[in-house]
């Protein structure tokens, strides 16, 4: 199976002559969260509907690996007078999703998203942010290979910002994402690949997220891991002990573990401690 869901290659795009979008290239990579920043009128929704094929370009090529891909426009339709389940059951027969299929899904959407209580509410009385969860929920019913999100954040407060953040850290073990934002703190706590979209062009910032490592040791010698000079995060499981540390300080802990004489039993990549 290839790892480029979708690819952007050289892609200009024309709106009403006007030229938005100017020699893009971007590959979208399996199980990976992007971001893209920009400022506003910079061309970052108009990229989005490139790659979720509402807009073809004017020139270059789009590759789209994949059919299913859920979009979730900046904004969610607002004055539907169906009620949230209502909705998106008609969503699922939309994508003639089985009953009993469609069924589960809804109700692991629902627990994820935590919209029980609104099931039955119309969606034009539905407050800002549940209108976005049921945003997304309607474009991952089809088991989307990539979630494009165009800023998903905007107009949330901040509690709601941050229960949107979490449900998206827990979808980004299973979901491959790509979202526009303006806000910092998702990119920090979501992001894998950042691009910036500056009059037009693509730029990729060199702050891809940090690789972290995580290593295994026998058994909880915490005094003695006092004198190991790295910084690292600890935890204690059963009878090991995970100490999770910057992938770059990696090599150094390792050594001062070895020579400590700590039993070493497992190295590996991670995302968060
Ligand atoms: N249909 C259209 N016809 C002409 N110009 C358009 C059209 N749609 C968007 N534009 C222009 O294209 C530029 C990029 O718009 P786009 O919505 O992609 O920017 P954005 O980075 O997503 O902005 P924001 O952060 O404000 O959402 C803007 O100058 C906008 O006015």
């Amino acid at each position: 199976m290839t790892k480029v869901i979708l690819e952007a290659r050289q892609v200009a795009k024309k709106l009403n002559r006007k030229l938005i979008l100017d020699n893009v290239s971007l590959r979208c990579e399996r199980n990976m969260i992007i971001a893209i920043q920009g400022k506003n009128g910079s061309g970052k929704s108009t990229l989005l509907k490139l790659l979720a094929g509402i807009y073809e370009p004017t020139n270059g090529q789009m590759i789209r690996r994949t059919r299913k891909i859920g979009y979730v426009p900046e904004h969610f339709p607002e004055k539907l007078r169906f009620k949230v389940k209502e909705y998106l059951m008609l969503i699922g027969s939309i994508h003639n999703i089985d009953k009993q299929q469609l069924d589960a899904k809804l109700i692991k959407y629902f627990q994820l998203f935590n919209i029980e209580a609104y099931l039955q509410t119309p969606l034009k009385l539905c407050s800002k942010g549940t209108k976005q969860k049921v945003g997304i929920i309607q474009a991952l019913l089809h088991d989307p290979d990539i979630l494009l999100l165009d800023e998903p954040l905007t107009g949330l407060d901040a509690t709601s910002q941050d229960e949107l953040i979490l449900i998206l850290e827990k979808l980004k073990r299973e979901r491959t994402i790509l979202f526009t934002t303006h806000e910092e703190m998702m990119v920090d706590r979501l992001a894998d690949q950042i691009f910036y979209v500056d009059s037009g062009k693509l730029l990729t910032l060199n702050r891809s997220r940090r690789k972290l490592m995580q290593i295994k040791i026998e058994c909880d010698h915490s005094e003695r891991l006092k004198e190991v000079d790295v910084a690292f995060h600890i935890r204690s499981v059963g009878p090991e002990t995970i100490l999770t540390v910057d992938g770059e300080k990696s090599d150094q802990l390792l050594l001062e573990l070895l020579q400590n004489n700590f039993s070493v039993r497992e190295v590996k990549e991670v995302n968060e401690c």
